[in-house]
């Protein structure tokens, strides 16, 4: 993937450029995930409301909008991590696979190795680098060879060089960033179809977090990636795909990222984007 830079970008940032590189076009992409009239609540309380999108398959697609208005509530949706929520109501269906991920025969568990998870926060275990790694591999009861899966996960996270002479040391000794790397390889170790994260980058300082979106733009080449942020020009920076939410959980804008940041339709995601509320 290769940045340009847009004199019509409504924020002064590189919006990424889809044209030349020798991916098919989004429009011909397939499908990882669809939301259909979804609405989530937190007791009485509205946090999702009526959210129908289709999320393409191998590209990036980025979340935004204002503090509160339900970015992580739906991707969390994604892989039934509320579901740990006990006050949190879903319905509507969510899809990946072809099925409602919320059927009662789906295995919440299967469902999120196939669907990972990145946090705001690095949280690796308090385990050895390779343990960490490796996590996810044997509570699936992996049967293939998992230290050369734990190398090849820490190499497509971008890691392997600066860890792989220290496998056995915690976890907990990297920096941040490198913790975050360290999760993203927990992460892909089970080989999922979709990674979720959830501001991958707000606790890391500029030089991780450039890291980290070198290696989103890479993921993309394997894996469905859909990533929260708070920070636009990240999102314009590294996405395909743009789900711009407003307060209330109402998904207000869903297109191209170069459109968004461009040439909105509505009012008030340029008013967003260019600072005007929120
Ligand atoms: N566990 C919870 N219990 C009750 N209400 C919740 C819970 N999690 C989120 N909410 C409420 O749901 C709404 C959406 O929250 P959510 O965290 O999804 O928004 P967000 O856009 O990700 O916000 P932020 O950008 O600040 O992280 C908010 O009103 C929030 O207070």
């Amino acid at each position: 993937m290769s940045n340009t830079t847009s004199d019509d970008s409504l924020i002064t940032t590189e919006v990424q450029a889809d044209s030349n590189d020798d991916r098919a076009p989004l429009g011909e992409t397939g499908t990882a995930v669809a939301a259909r009239n979804l609405d989530v609540y937190y007791g009485d309380e509205q946090a999702i409301d009526d959210v129908t999108m289709e999320i393409p398959e191998k590209r990036v697609t980025a979340l935004i909008g204002p503090s509160g208005c339900g970015k992580s509530t739906f991707l969390r949706c994604i892989n039934r991590m509320n579901d740990m929520i006990e006050i949190c109501r879903v319905e509507g269906d969510v899809e990946f696979g072809g099925k409602n991920v919320y059927e009662d025969d789906v295995d919440p568990v299967a469902l999120r190795r196939k669907i990972g998870m990145v946090f705001q926060k690095p949280n690796p275990f308090p385990k050895s680098i390779r343990d960490n790694v490796a996590y996810g591999l044997k509570i699936q009861g992996y049967e293939g060879d998992v230290d050369e899966r734990v190398e090849e996960s820490l190499k497509a996270a971008a890691l392997w060089d600066e860890v792989k002479d220290q496998l056995d040391s915690s976890g907990l000794e990297l920096s941040g960033g490198q913790q975050q790397r360290l999760c993203i390889a927990r992460a892909i170790a089970p080989d999922p179809e979709v990674v979720l994260m959830d501001e991958p980058t707000s606790a890391l300082d500029p030089v991780a977090a450039s890291k980290i979106e070198d290696l989103i733009d890479d993921l993309a080449e394997e894996y469905t990636v859909i990533i929260v942020t708070h920070n636009m020009q990240q999102a314009a920076r590294i996405s395909d795909r743009t789900a711009v939410f407003l307060t209330g959980g109402e998904l207000v804008e869903y297109d191209d990222t170069a459109k968004i940041f461009e040439d909105p339709e509505e009012q008030r995601v340029e008013d967003y984007i260019t600072g005007k509320f929120g």
